[in-house]
């Protein structure tokens, strides 16, 4: 898979289940959610997103089954023991004893214990007494939920025949990696598929990573991906041959942008959706190997120059979404800008970011709506909740 918007045929994605349940007023910024999802109703959305993929013949995969299949390995199923089990925060008497209780467990008990977590009143009843058990609240995270599963973009990337798992930047996401890394070692199907950027510390998430054509990717670097975990990736690619330029765009680091695809996506071949103040603003480095081994690295050069040279095209159009910069603002708060391309000129987005949709329609981008109003309530659009797998080149 080498391009942002080739006819998508398999996707990964995360129906939002219990672990949404968790998110409380107490906890959802450290949870990074900006709101408290109606879950049923989050549910709804979701599978409606799923339905309209799947009515456009593209295979949908769903997070929780992979991991349920994957954790019936036995050595992925220790993978996992391992990965729920914090002895740090349970000290080593409490974690060994749920260490030797979540090694009993099925493939399903033990992917909702990763999935959604476990309270301290959660956990099994244990002989003695234990001071960690004593002290915490009952309702304290023994095992944290990962609410942010849902976003499948951001845990793991594939690029070319390779995938790359993500070290995810913020604590709350970081054992995402951990449930992906599993799942691509040991689910049938994705056993022995070739890995890119390893098992890199430097933080690097999927929402950064845009194919912009065969050989081309952009990465932006802002509050979750570091120069860091750009530039391992880069290195990574060219030496696997995959790509031949990286774009590194510095994006700003807040929350409104976390990643690159919060203000900017490919709708067309050779056409983004971009949030009007980061037409201007974007600068790219160009990275490129240098035959020796080293990387070349030149500018920063406006962002849209820059792609348009490495994708041998004469210009990258940018849709005109022609918005008063409040409305722009409203908009791309609430992912306008984040679609995902079905095929070039199609597109799934929200319902909600209605001008901006009539212009990506004046532009002649066809839009296929979903409700977004609480799967939107953690930040993220469709390109957001959705990992490609597989999509098929661009007929020339
Ligand atoms: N690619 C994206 O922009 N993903 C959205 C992630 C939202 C999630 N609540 C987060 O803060 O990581």
């Amino acid at each position: 898979m080498d391009t942002e918007v080739g006819p998508l045929r398999s996707v990964l994605l995360h129906r939002p289940g219990n672990e949404l349940k968790r998110l409380t007023p107490r906890n959802n910024d450290q949870l990074l959610f900006d709101s408290i999802p109606w879950v049923d109703r989050a549910q709804e959305e979701h599978d409606a997103f799923a339905d309209v993929l799947r009515g456009r013949g593209v295979e949908v995969l769903l997070l929780a089954d992979v991991l349920r299949t994957a954790l019936a390995d036995p050595r992925a199923h220790a993978a996992g023991v391992h990965a729920a089990v914090d002895h740090r925060r349970l000290g080593e008497a409490l974690a060994d004893s749920l260490r030797s209780h979540l090694s009993t467990v099925d493939a399903v008990t033990l992917a909702e214990v990763l999935m959604s977590g476990m309270t301290f009143e959660e956990l099994p009843a244990a002989e003695g007494a234990s001071l960690v058990r004593r002290m915490h609240h009952p309702h304290d995270f023994a095992v944290d939920p990962l609410p942010n599963l849902l976003f499948t973009r951001d845990s793991s990337v594939w690029i070319a025949d390779r995938v790359a798992v993500s070290s995810l930047a913020m604590p709350a996401r970081s054992r995402e990696t951990a449930l992906l890394d599993l799942v691509y070692a040991y689910h049938p199907r994705f056993r022995g598929a070739p890995r890119a950027y390893g098992a890199h510390s430097a933080p690097i998430e999927g929402g950064d990573v845009l194919l912009l054509a065969p050989g081309v990717l952009a990465v932006g670097v802002g509050e979750r991906t570091s120069p860091a975990g750009a530039e391992s990736l880069a290195r990574s690619v060219f030496a696997d041959d995959i790509a031949h330029t990286v774009l590194v765009v510095p994006i700003e680091q807040s929350r409104a942008t976390m990643h690159l695809d919060t203000v900017c996506t490919m709708v067309g071949r050779d056409a983004v959706v971009m949030y009007p103040l980061a037409r201007e603003a974007l600068r790219a480095y160009s990275v490129r190997p240098d035959g020796d081994g080293e990387l070349r690295v030149d500018g920063p050069a406006p962002f849209l120059d820059a792609a348009a040279e490495a994708m041998g095209i004469d210009r990258l159009r940018v849709i005109d979404t022609g918005l008063d910069p409040v409305t722009a603002e409203r908009e791309q708060w609430d992912d306008g800008n984040n679609t995902l391309a079905l095929a070039p000129g199609v597109v799934v987005g929200y319902e909600r970011n209605v001008e901006t949709n009539e212009r990506l329609e004046e532009a002649g981008i066809e839009v296929l709506r979903i409700a977004g109003s609480e799967l939107g309530s953690g930040r993220g659009g469709p390109r957001c909740m959705s990992c490609p797998i597989a999509r098929d080149p661009i007929s020339t």
